[in-house]
């Protein structure tokens, strides 16, 4: 059997990069809009209304918009976009959220895709908060260093012009401290409030990491480091598409730096904890355009339709 496939937003970044990752496959039929065609709503209605399952890899109004053309209650939708990750009726799309998520990703009809920084913070810190390490009432803080693909055509454009200097420097951004990914950070992990987000984006295409500092007087009765190194082992025994660090990472520590593109052209996400004896850093690193996004996506379609989890990915 082959399913239908559309993409909205074939011709933008996540779109472009779930078509060549899919390209591969003989399960999957894509259906492609005209080039001239591309934003007419009626087009836009046909093909997404023909699709077993349509991802939404536009802006949040255009993924609204989408939502709205359709009629086909067949058609399961992957909305790439942040404007349903926190609206009832909506799966997120994160099958290792938590033990019941794959039940729910595969009856859904509605599946929001999750933010890239909010992939890397979620799957670092959900685990600790359901296991009681970090208090849900936890005032956290966390910093993302994130390639400029992350911030698609017109961010990449931008950067690839060349000659502005200021663009050759890391830029620490959202500094109104409304990030679009908020919402979803405290929704998914239970957290009580959403953290202190600092994003910087820099001069390089993808990769993203994701730190948390923590005072171990945060942490539940005594807890340590190797209490969170092994809930989070623990967590994703089996999950192949996380990987989970031996506590303070030797091959990190003796290389001296950490490795934000490591996870580059792949679906996976590693995950590592750091400590001193009063201190913890987490830290987390994806592909923004791989598990932070498209890799997730395909990823999510798979689960869906009930085939292997990680097929093409
Ligand atoms: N880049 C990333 O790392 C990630 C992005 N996302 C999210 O995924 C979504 C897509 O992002 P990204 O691919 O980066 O964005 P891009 O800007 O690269 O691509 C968006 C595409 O949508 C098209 N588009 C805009 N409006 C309409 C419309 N009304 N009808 C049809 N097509 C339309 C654009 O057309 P045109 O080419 O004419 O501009 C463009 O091709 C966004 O919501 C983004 O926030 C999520 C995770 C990570
Ligand atoms: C560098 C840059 O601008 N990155 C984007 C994140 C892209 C992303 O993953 O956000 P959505 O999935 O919610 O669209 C930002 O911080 O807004």
């Amino acid at each position: 059997m082959t399913f239908k496939i559309y993409v909205d937003g074939q011709e933008g970044t996540t779109g472009l990069r779930i078509h060549e990752v899919l390209a591969s496959r003989s399960d999957v039929e894509v259906l492609r809009i005209d080039a001239d065609k591309r934003k007419d709503s009626a087009e836009r209605a046909r093909l997404l209304n023909a699709a077993d399952v349509a991802f939404l890899c536009l802006p949040d109004a255009a993924s609204r918009e989408a939502v709205s053309l359709l009629s086909n209650p067949a058609t399961c939708v992957i909305d790439a976009s942040t404007a349903h990750r926190t609206v009832p009726g909506w799966t997120f799309g994160m099958p290792e959220l938590a033990p019941g998520q794959r039940d729910a990703i595969r009856a859904s009809k509605r599946i929001a895709n999750p933010g890239c920084h909010a992939s890397a913070f979620i799957l670092l810190l959900r685990p600790l908060v359901d296991a009681g390490l970090v208090p849900a009432d936890a005032a956290i803080s966390a910093t993302s260093l994130t390639g400029y693909s992350g911030g698609g055509k017109k961010m990449i454009e931008q950067y690839e012009a060349g000659g502005d200097p200021a663009l050759q420097a890391p830029r620490p951004y959202a500094l109104g401290l409304t990030h679009k990914h908020l919402p979803e950070m405290k929704a998914h992990t239970g957290l009580a409030q959403p953290p202190v987000f600092l994003p910087v984006v820099g001069p390089f295409y993808k990769g993203l990491a994701v730190s948390v500092p923590l005072h171990r007087s945060q942490l539940k009765g005594g807890a340590t480091a190797a209490d969170l190194q092994q809930a989070l082992a623990a967590r994703y025994a089996g999950e192949r598409f996380v990987r989970v660090m031996p506590l303070a990472d030797p091959d990190t520590l003796a290389s001296g730096f950490f490795d934000v593109q490591a996870c580059n052209n792949t679906n996976r996400v590693d995950l590592f904890v750091f400590a001193n004896d009063e201190q913890v850093l987490l830290m987390s690193r994806l592909d923004n355009l791989g598990k932070g996004a498209s890799g997730a996506a395909v990823q999510a379609m798979n689960v869906h339709l009930g085939l292997d989890e990680g097929a093409g990915l």
